[in-house]
């Protein structure tokens, strides 16, 4: 028996959600290009949890849905005064709210396949609420209840800011859900299977998937391209910066992908609205940053940057506290999450690889006095 290290390679699983062939991403058989051009977010939770895109009163029944369950317990917005720490990470904050939402659910263990979805539809109708809250509440700001005519994003940006978004910033802020919406076996996705091939429930695999986020080797590293865009500060000090890590040796957050050789075909897409969004607000600065740091990377280690990359500047023109860019990928992530662990109970096996031992032989067990 060996290890592949980080089990590089190897097919865990068959899905038939998204997949990753040669550089091209796709959301059941739809390139990702063109659901980012012309889908909604809404669209795209129904692509992957049904395998299908939704008819119009199929979409409004889905919309309607997730608006009538985005309220959340309040004990739970009030958990969010308790904290004996003032720094709490918004994805530890979200960790445990999610957590709790299980305890509030009187389905949480009901395993049918109508719970279930059911679940899905309450879990990605309640992260931003969630989200959101936690943002205003550790502000000694009163959270902003959803409004129900509003559209998934722009209910987002809504409860973040109590403003109603302009058109451009719904339009960018929804193109980013979909590009975050599901990714093959990524970390956190295959964490959430993991933990439901044991039949326990959506709840758990959720909140284990939200663990594996948080790193920043995956979806924490857009929080920390902003931290490195921030500290740099001025396109003169690129060079300088980047080499300097780079001779140190230190990863550049929001370069490399452990599957995309070629490039990440989102990265584009978030490029392009960096470019557009930071000349709006007037801060061309921190896409023309980006773009040094492309340059340089790519040209020096062949590296070409993922999605976490220009996402940074795309959340941050969009007046975003720099720690919620995780947890708002957690907020588009849930619908892949939970399209996976659905597909998981649907032929479920337990997953248990094994592992290559190599500590020592034999021993016998030594009294302790003889030690
Ligand atoms: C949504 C997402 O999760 S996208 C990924 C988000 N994560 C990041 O942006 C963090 C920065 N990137 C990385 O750490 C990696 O590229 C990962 C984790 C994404 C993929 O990692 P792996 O496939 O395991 O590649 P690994 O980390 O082994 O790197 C291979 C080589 O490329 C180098 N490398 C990989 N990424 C980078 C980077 N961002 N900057 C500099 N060098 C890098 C490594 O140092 C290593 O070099 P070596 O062979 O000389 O030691
Ligand atoms: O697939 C991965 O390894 C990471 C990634 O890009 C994602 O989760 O979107």
């Amino acid at each position: 028996m060996t290890a592949t290290r980080g089990l590089e390679g190897v097919v865990a699983t068959q899905s038939a959600i998204s997949s990753i062939i040669d550089d091209t991403l796709t959301y059941v058989g739809y390139d990702i290009d063109d659901l980012a051009i012309n889908a909604s977010f809404e669209e795209v939770v129904f692509l992957l949890w049904n395998k299908r895109l939704p008819k119009a009163d199929e979409l409004a029944e889905l919309k309607q849905l997730l608006a009538d369950n985005m309220a959340v317990p309040q004990e739970i917005l009030n958990h969010f005064t308790t904290y004996p720490i003032s720094n709490v990470h918004p994805m530890s904050a979200l960790r445990t709210a999610v957590s709790m939402l299980a305890l509030y659910d009187d389905a949480a263990e009901d395993m049918s396949d109508e719970a279930n979805y059911l679940k899905a539809i309450k879990l990605q109708a309640k992260l931003p609420t969630l989200v959101t809250a936690f943002s205003r509440v550790r502000k000694g700001l009163k959270p902003v209840a959803p409004k129900t005519d509003l559209g998934y994003a722009a209910n987002f940006l809504y409860m973040l800011s109590g403003e109603l978004p302009e058109d451009i910033e719904i339009e960018a802020f929804n193109k980013a859900l979909v590009l975050h919406a599901d990714h093959e076996l990524n970390a956190s996705t295959f964490t959430a299977r993991v933990c439901v091939a044991t039949l326990s429930d959506i709840y758990s695999g959720v909140v284990a998937a939200i663990g594996a986020l948080k790193g920043p080797l995956h979806g924490g590293a857009n929080e920390q391209v902003m931290k490195m865009l921030s500290e740099i500060g001025s396109v003169e000090k690129v060079d300088w910066y980047i080499n300097d890590k780079l001779a140190n040796k230190e990863k550049i957050m929001g370069f490399g992908h452990r599957v995309y050789r070629k490039g990440d075909p989102r990265a584009k897409h978030l490029r392009e609205m960096s470019k557009k969004l930071t000349s709006i607000r007037g801060e061309s600065k921190w896409y023309e940053m980006s773009v040094k740091i492309e340059e340089i990377v790519t040209g020096q280690k062949n590296l070409p940057p993922n999605v976490d990359f220009y996402s940074a500047s795309v959340y941050h023109s969009l007046n975003i506290d720099h720690d919620l860019f995780t947890p708002i990928f957690a907020v588009s992530r849930v619908s892949g999450w939970t399209a996976h662990i659905l597909e998981q109970y649907s032929n479920n096996r337990l997953i248990r690889p094994r592992a290559e031992y190599v500590g020592p032989g034999m021993q016998k067990y030594i009294p302790i006095e003889e030690r």
